[in-house]
C-alpha cells in the first residue's frame, strides 16, 4: 500500500521520539513491501519560531491531505511568557479542531514485564485493561468566552458543549464498548455542573439504543481515586476534555510509566491523528533518555485505525513485548534485573526484534 504520513514532531522530546516512530514504520514498509512517505511540517513552539505561528496554514493543508498524521508533543519553556492564544498548546489544540478529532481513544494495559514498575501493587495492576474515550474538540479548553476581564480583577473559561457534540462521543464510547467487555463507565461532576447533568442525561438516553452495553456513572472525583484503587472495575470510561487528561495521566501509573501511553485522535470517517498522551518533557530533552514506545504505539495504532493493517501493528507491538521481555527499558520504568538503554538504543533493540518476531504469539495492547 501507498501511504503520506505527515509527521509533527514539536518540540523537547516530539523530535526524538518521532524519529524512533519513523524507523520502525520504515521497517514495516520494507518487511510488508509498503510505500510510507513521510513529510515534516512544523507545529508548537518550533511553528512559532520558524513561521510566528503555532500552526501555519501549511502545516494545516498537508494533515488535511494526508492519509494520517503523527504528532510528537508541543511546549517549554521558552514560549511559556506568551499569552494563552499564541503559546504551543493552541497550534495542538488547533490542529484537533481543524481535523474534527473530536474523540481521543487512549487505551491503559501494562505489559506483563512492567507489572512491577508501577509503584501500585502488582495484584491492583494485574488484569486491568482500560479504554479512557475523552471527548477533543470542546468542553473547558475550547468554551468562549476565555479572557481575563482587568476591569472585574477577573477571569473566565467556558465550559461549553452542544448536544451533538455530548451525543457523538457518547456513541462512539458505546460503539467501541461493543468490541470489548461492553462496559461504558461515564465520568462526570453532575452534583455541580450542569453540563455534566446533560451529559448524564445524553448516556441514559444513548444507553437505550445499546441494550447490550452496561452502563454507569461516577463523579470525577471518585473515578479518580477508583482508578488507581480498583481499575479492573473499567472497561470504557468516556468523559469531558479537561476530565480525560487528567485521569489519563493519572491512569499512566497502572503502566509503569507516563511515557508507555498512545493515543489515537479521531474522528467518524477521514483522517486520524496519532500522538502519544505525555507533553514534550522538557526535563529530559535532548538526554537522549526519552520512552519512545507511547510514540511508536501511537504509529501501531495508526497502521491498525486508519490503515486497517492488522498484522502490521501486531508486530510492532510484539516487538514492544519482547523487548521489554528482554528486560529493556528507559530510565522512566523499571525492570527486575533488566538493562537501563536509551531512547536509540531502545529503538535499535525493537527493530532487531520487529526481524525476527512472531506476531501470532502476540497478547497486544490494541484497541479493540
Ligand atoms: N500532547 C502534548 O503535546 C502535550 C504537551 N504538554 C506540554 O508539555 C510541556 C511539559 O509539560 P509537563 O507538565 O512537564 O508534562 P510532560 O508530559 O511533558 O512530562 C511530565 C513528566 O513525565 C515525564 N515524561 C513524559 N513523557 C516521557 C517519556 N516519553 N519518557 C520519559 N519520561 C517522560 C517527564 O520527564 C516529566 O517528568 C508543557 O509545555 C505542556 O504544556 C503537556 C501535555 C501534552
Ligand atoms: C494542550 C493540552 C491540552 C495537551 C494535553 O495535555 C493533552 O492533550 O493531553
Ligand atoms: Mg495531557
Amino acid at each position: 500500500m501507498n501511504k503520506q504520513i505527515v509527521i509533527l514532531p514539536g518540540d523537547g522530546i516530539g523530535k526524538e521520539i518521532m524519529d524512533a516512530a519513523v524507523r520502525v514504520l520504515q521497517a514495516i514498509a520494507e518487511n510488508f513491501n509498503h510505500q510510507f512517505t513521510f513529510s515534516e511540517h512544523l507545529i508548537g513552539g518550533a511553528a512559532i519560531d520558524g513561521e510566528q505561528s503555532p500552526l501555519p496554514e501549511t502545516t494545516i493543508h498537508a494533515c488535511k491531505k494526508a492519509d494520517a498524521v503523527l504528532l510528537g508533543a508541543v511546549g517549554g519553556e521558552k514560549w511559556d511568557a506568551l499569552p494563552g492564544e499564541k503559546r504551543p498548546e493552541k497550534g495542538l489544540l488547533g490542529i484537533r479542531k481543524e481535523l474534527g478529532l473530536f474523540a481521543n481513544l487512549r487505551p491503559i494495559k501494562a505489559f506483563t514485564p512492567l507489572l512491577h514498575a508501577s509503584p501500585l501493587k502488582e495484584e491492583i495492576v494485574e488484569g486491568s485493561n482500560i479504554l479512557i474515550i475523552r471527548e477533543l474538540t470542546g468542553g473547558l479548553y475550547f468554551g468562549e468566552p476565555k479572557k481575563r476581564i482587568p476591569e472585574e480583577n477577573a477571569v473566565v473559561d467556558t465550559l461549553y458543549y452542544t448536544q451533538t457534540e455530548i451525543e457523538r462521543i457518547v456513541d462512539k464510547a458505546f460503539q467501541t464498548a461493543r468490541t470489548r467487555k461492553k462496559r461504558v463507565t461515564s465520568v462526570d461532576k453532575a452534583n455541580v455542573l450542569e453540563s455534566s447533568r446533560v451529559w448524564r442525561e445524553v448516556v441514559e438516553e444513548k444507553s437505550k439504543q445499546y441494550p447490550d452495553i452496561a452502563v454507569d456513572h461516577l463523579l470525577v472525583d471518585a473515578a479518580a481515586m477508583k482508578l488507581i484503587t480498583n481499575p479492573k472495575q473499567f472497561d470504557v470510561i468516556v468523559t469531558e476534555n479537561m476530565f480525560g487528561d487528567i485521569l489519563s495521566d493519572e491512569a499512566s501509573v497502572l503502566t509503569g510509566s507516563l511515557g508507555m501511553l498512545p493515543s489515537a485522535s479521531v474522528r467518524t470517517d477521514g483522517v486520524g491523528l496519532y500522538e502519544p498522551v505525555h507533553g514534550s518533557a522538557p526535563d529530559i530533552a535532548g538526554k537522549g533518555i526519552a520512552n519512545p514506545l507511547g510514540m511508536i504505539l501511537s504509529a501501531s495504532s495508526m497502521l491498525r485505525q486508519s490503515f486497517g493493517m492488522e498484522q502490521e501493528a501486531d508486530e510492532i507491538e510484539y516487538a514492544v513485548q519482547m523487548t521489554l521481555e528482554q528486560g529493556y527499558h528507559t530510565p522512566d520504568l523499571s525492570i527486575k534485573n533488566g538493562t537501563v538503554v536509551g531512547t536509540k538504543e531502545m529503538t535499535d533493540i525493537i527493530l532487531g526484534n520487529l526481524a525476527t518476531n512472531d506476531a501470532s504469539q502476540c497478547i497486544c495492547n490494541s484497541y479493540a
